[in-house]
């Protein structure tokens, strides 16, 4: 699509015969609701009158992905400031000269690649859709915690399909032919027919909805459908089934960026950096308590090793041990420890039990905002994607 069309596309309120002999005209247009000017010369848009400072984030605007997307963003002290539902910008104000832009997903990864957004949140299921393995597009964080879901091949669990349990076994059904091809609803017209190509399904053909495809095995219209799944239970209630093999992808919420705008615009990696290192601390606090408690004991060193004896108490780095002063008959006195560690959640139980085991009382648990290391692994990979 050239330069105008995608820019009429975008901005419906832009109408009218652009006639390439009419003397260059000037008028203002209104994109959404940012209103800029923008000059017309021999029938094509000055591009530069409309190139922008300002850094562009795009995010659900509404849909599964829309409420997690918006509270991941509030819990890392990035809440999204909308001054009303039916607008579709917004700021963060803790980052200054980021635009937040609300779209579709499908449109946030057609926006990254058109230039039109810098950085977006979609489920990878989307980003590997629409964006197509495109190079410009570069997955910044690949596991936000939001949004899982897996993309399936299902088959109904009745008729000719109820011994097949296998994409092989699909493959290799003699039924398939060019006449009677394995007939497969999707909405992922990308990711679906290449799926069944590289799984040696020859004879295929596709049809495709915006939803409900679940009923097309059981209306007569498909063999098979390409879809995603989370719980299992539209499947279920469909009377249809997931066979070995037969995952396209796992999928949950990304943050994705397009590399030119990082190479090339000014303050995105600083924003993208600081985006990513809360995301990175936040979500690594999210797996883990900090657990106080308090520990008789003679001296520090007796008290640590009584603690690093037990495998669950080890912290990240190792727990941080000091000696808590108390009054006894009017005489401070230094016989007990207080010890700070950080728990996966997971073994919390298990490290109360330890912790009690080796004499420690006063157990308090907190929940963790942010888990700060030296190094955010996310980060230094971008840079090398980018080859910085
Ligand atoms: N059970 C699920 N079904 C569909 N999507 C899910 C599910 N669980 C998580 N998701 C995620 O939510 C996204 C769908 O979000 P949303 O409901 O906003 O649809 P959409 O992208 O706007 O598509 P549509 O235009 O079909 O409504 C998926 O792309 C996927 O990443
Ligand atoms: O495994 P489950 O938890 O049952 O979820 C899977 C279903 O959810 C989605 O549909 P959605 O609810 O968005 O409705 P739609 O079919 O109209 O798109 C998806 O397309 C599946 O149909």
């Amino acid at each position: 699509m050239s330069f105008m069309q995608t820019f009429l596309h975008q901005c419906p309120l832009v109408s009218g015969a652009f006639n390439q002999s009419l003397p260059p005209l000037k008028f203002t247009v209104k994109c959404c609701s940012l209103t800029f000017p923008a000059t017309v010369v021999n029938g094509s848009v000055d591009r530069k009158s409309n190139e922008r400072s300002e850094i562009r984030l795009g995010l659900p605007s509404k849909g599964r992905m829309a409420s997690d997307t918006l509270d991941l963003l509030k819990d890392c002290q990035l809440s999204v400031r909308q001054t009303n539902p039916r607008q579709y910008v917004a700021e963060i104000p803790q980052i200054a000269n980021l635009e937040v832009w609300f779209q579709r997903p499908k449109d946030i990864v057609r926006k990254l690649l058109s230039g039109d957004l810098d950085l977006g949140i979609v489920g990878l299921d989307t980003f590997s859709e629409y964006g197509q393995g495109n190079e410009d597009l570069i997955i910044v964080h690949d596991a936000l915690a939001f949004g899982d879901c897996r993309l399936s091949l299902a088959i109904p669990k009745y008729g000719v399909f109820e011994n097949i349990n296998s994409v092989k076994e699909l493959a290799q059904m003699p039924l398939w032919t060019a006449e009677r091809p394995l007939r497969v609803a999707t909405g992922f017209t990308y990711l679906g027919p290449k799926f069944l190509k590289e799984n040696g399904l020859q004879h295929v053909t596709f049809s495709t909805a915006d939803g409900a495809l679940e009923a097309a095995p059981a209306m007569g219209i498909a063999d098979a459908i390409v879809d995603l799944v989370s719980s299992g239970t539209t499947l279920k209630e469909n009377n249809l089934k997931e066979i070995e093999g037969g995952v396209l992808l796992e999928s949950q919420g990304i943050m994705v960026a397009s590399k030119k705008s990082l190479m090339q615009r000014k303050g995105l990696l600083d924003i993208t950096h600081e985006i990513l290192e809360r995301f990175e601390a936040h979500l690594k606090a999210l797996d883990q308590f900090t657990v106080v408690a308090n520990m008789r004991g003679t001296n520090i060193d007796e008290v640590s090793e009584r603690i690093l004896s037990q495998p669950s108490l080890s912290g990240l780095q190792g727990p941080t041990i000091s000696p808590v002063f108390r009054k006894v008959d009017g005489v401070v006195t230094q016989d007990y420890y207080a010890i700070v560690i950080c728990v996966p959640k997971k073994k919390l139980y298990k490290s109360v039990q330890q912790l009690r085991s080796i004499g420690g009382s006063g157990v308090l648990v907190s929940p963790l905002t942010y888990i700060f290391n030296e190094e955010t692994p996310r980060w230094n990979e971008l840079l090398s994607k980018l080859g910085l």
